[in-house]
């Protein structure tokens, strides 16, 4: 239990584990799940539909899986460029054939699309707080390295959103681990892909240099990489106005007014009128209010508002709750502060902060509505965070939930009230 969440009995301060009746010839953990990774039938044939470029790269990236003498590539292409669609290919392959195909990306909702994904973070063990010449907390000996010796193909999506410190921690332990020190990544074939133009690295407070310097572009493993690159948008074919006008924001040709903002055209907007009904107006246009179509969980995952500050999220989780039929649950956190003997921060201070990675104070659910884990619980049982759920039942301190994106879609799960968000 203690290994599926990524940690080690030994890390904790108990007696020494007598080892003398352990066989040697165990096989770790991470490699049974890697190896039992089923591969989805429709997954399977979707190589046969790749465009010319994704069948370039596809070809390219299985030929150096095929030699074993590794390689480095980037997948770069804008939003929609059907990158997700060759990885998934790509990873149908590999497993197909019997090999270790490990499957990452920086974000939980990225990783929980492929199959066997997880962060990043937690499948090589990155240090949280990362900095120049880290490395990554896993030992030659240990499950993830012995899995990431065993890989014939290592992906990491969404590699541009991390700071390159966490790709250049990876290299380092890499070569530790293949005993490869001259090797980039210890001559493994590593995939990375992503989008510039999307979410850059997370420098808090930083400044413009300050993120450009985090980036991956700036690191010297960059020009190891080879580039492969994806242009055709396959999301938007049937509307070619809005792929473009996105690739003309995310490259900074879109004309902006002196402040640097960019004036959306009134067809994509909802008009917000003087009156107080703006956010229902935007629910409406996004989510039909049928009882029908809240029960479908298909179509609830397929549409969602976003927002960049968490409280306007609470605020639309809100209403949106209010949409749903029966009776609503509601949890509440306890919070306080150590070390407060003065009673500084008292709860209902705490109650009212919105901090990242945790639910509302006051946790409000209906059976049908979406939500999403914000833990690593089970990763290897599609635990991650990241995950994307539906309540079907309430307990006391659990939450009935079933798990609708991903491998492990349909299966049942109970996860406790301060590990989930309204989606
Ligand atoms: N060769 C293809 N044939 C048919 N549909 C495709 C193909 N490639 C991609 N698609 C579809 O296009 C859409 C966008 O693809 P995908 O999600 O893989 O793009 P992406 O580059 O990963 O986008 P983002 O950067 O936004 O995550 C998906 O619905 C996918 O199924």
């Amino acid at each position: 239990m203690l290994h599926s969440m990524g940690k080690d009995i030994e890390s904790f301060p108990l007696p020494d584990i007598d080892k003398q009746h352990e066989t040697t010839d165990d096989i770790p953990r991470e490699i049974i799940e890697e190896t039992s990774i089923e591969v989805d039938p429709e997954d399977a044939s979707l190589h046969k539909n790749l465009n010319n470029e994704q069948r370039k790269a596809y070809d390219e990236i299985l030929a150096t899986v095929d030699r074993q003498r590794g390689g480095i590539f980037f997948v770069d292409g804008p939003g929609g460029t059907g990158k997700t669609f060759l990885y998934r290919a790509l990873l149908a392959t590999v497993h197909g054939q019997g090999k270790i195909a490990v499957a990452t990306a920086t974000s939980g909702v990225a990783a929980s699309i492929m199959p066997g994904g997880r962060t990043a973070h937690s499948r090589f063990k990155i240090p949280l707080k990362i900095d120049n010449g880290a490395i990554c907390r896993f030992t030659k000996q240990s499950g993830t390295g012995k899995v990431l010796q065993a890989a014939s193909l290592i992906l990491w999506d969404e590699a541009s959103m991390t700071k390159r410190q966490t790709v250049e921690a990876l290299d380092k332990s890499m070569r530790d681990i293949t005993d490869r020190p001259d090797l980039p990544f210890g001559g493994k074939t590593i995939v990375f892909g992503g989008d510039f133009r999307q979410v850059l690295p997370v420098v808090q407070k930083g400044t413009r240099a300050q993120i450009v310097d985090a980036s991956l572009r700036r690191s010297e493993l960059w020009n190891c990489m080879r580039q492969l690159k994806l242009v055709r948008n396959m999301r938007a074919q049937n509307n070619s106005w809005f792929a473009e006008y996105l690739l003309r924001i995310g490259n900074g040709t879109e004309e902006t007014n002196d402040d640097g903002e960019i004036l959306l055209p009134t067809s994509i907007c909802v008009p917000n009128k003087t009156d107080d009904n703006g956010l229902d107006r935007l629910i409406n246009s996004i989510y039909q209010t049928g009882n029908a179509s809240l029960k479908d969980p298909k179509y609830i995952i397929s549409r969602a508002i976003l927002s960049t500050r968490n409280d306007c999220v609470d605020k639309i989780n809100l209403k949106m709750i209010d949409r749903f039929q029966g009776e609503e649950m509601v949890y509440h956190s306890f919070d306080s502060v150590e070390d407060d003997p003065h009673n500084y921060y008292p709860p209902e201070f705490l109650n009212t902060l919105t901090p990242n990675g945790l639910p509302p104070h006051m946790l409000k659910l209906k059976i049908n509505c979406p939500i999403i884990l914000l833990r690593n619980i089970d990763p290897a049982n599609g635990l991650c965070n990241g995950t994307r759920l539906v309540v079907r039942g309430f307990q006391k301190n659990t939450i009935d939930a079933e798990i609708v994106v991903g491998q492990h879609s349909g299966m049942r799960v109970f996860p406790t009230s301060d590990t989930i968000m309204p989606l």
